[in-house]
């Protein structure tokens, strides 16, 4: 696992952009998995960015969702099929063809969540995942105690993040659904390269677990220690209780220019 200590949630994006960008060169109809909440959207701003100015051509990405809400009617906002076309697929210019993600309005929901996991791996696999972190350590919806071996499934969402999420739905609880469908852990490790950005001080508690901690089902995210290629980049702020941070800044500082993230 690297860990890059940028100074900024603006500077975690852009590198992690430039990272994006490298991989559509080298391989220009990659599939990128990529996630919703507040974090991630510096890493939009700069690949949208970079694709509006011609440095990069994203016109044959494909993107796939990592969780989905269950129960919320098909066009909500706030269900990350919509939040997804709005921040990532849309901006980018990319047909609603280039976009998978698992049917949280499904009659059959493990079904779906079945047929996901199908897809996914019929489309290649996914070549760079773009992950968050939640306060408890969650990645994707996997909340403590999710199996580190998981396949996408239904999942209840703990107080604390439906608590954490109600920002999206007028700060309104009561709005925020109780079940998610969410790519597993073992689906997660399946992608070729994982990249979790953190940013700010509420993040540093599950970053130092999940980096140095062991590798646990109650720290969800500490399954990239599992991974053979996994980049966790963070703030300043993200990164105050990691206690090798001068160890992985000297590391950082040190690698050959030519290795991307
Ligand atoms: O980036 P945020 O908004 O803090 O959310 C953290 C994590 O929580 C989720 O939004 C799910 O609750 C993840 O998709 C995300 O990675």
């Amino acid at each position: 696992m690297e860990v890059v200590i940028v100074p900024d949630a603006k500077a975690g994006g852009e590198l992690i952009a430039e990272g994006i960008a490298g991989l559509l060169r080298r391989k220009p109809d990659a599939l990128l998995g990529v996630a919703t909440g507040s974090t991630p959207l510096p890493i939009y701003d700069a690949l949208i960015s970079q694709v509006r100015s011609g440095a990069v051509d994203a016109s044959r990405a494909r993107i796939a969702q990592l969780d989905e809400y269950v129960g919320l009617p098909a066009g909500h906002p706030e269900s990350y099929r919509s939040t997804v076309l709005r921040q990532v697929v849309q901006p980018l210019g990319l047909p609603e063809s280039s976009f998978m993600g698992p049917d949280g309005s499904a009659e059959d929901v493990q079904a779906a969540c079945e047929a996901y996991d199908r897809q996914l791996a019929e489309a290649g696999g996914v070549d760079l995942q773009i992950l968050g972190i939640g306060t408890d350590g969650h990645i994707g919806f996997n909340e403590p105690y999710s199996s580190l071996a998981s396949r996408t499934r239904i999942k209840t969402l703990t107080e604390q993040t439906r608590i954490d999420n109600a920002r999206f739905f007028d700060n309104d609880i009561e709005q925020v659904p109780h079940h998610v469908i969410t790519q597993g852990i073992g689906t997660i490790l399946e992608a070729r390269h994982l990249v979790l950005l953190a940013t700010g001080e509420g993040k540093a508690e599950a970053v130092a677990q999940t980096v140095e901690g062991p590798v646990a089902a109650i720290v969800p995210a500490s399954a990239l220690q599992l991974h053979p290629h996994a980049t966790v980049v963070v703030d300043e702020a993200a990164a105050a209780k990691l206690k090798h941070a001068d160890y992985f800044r000297h590391t950082y500082a040190n690698k050959p220019a030519w290795q991307g993230i």
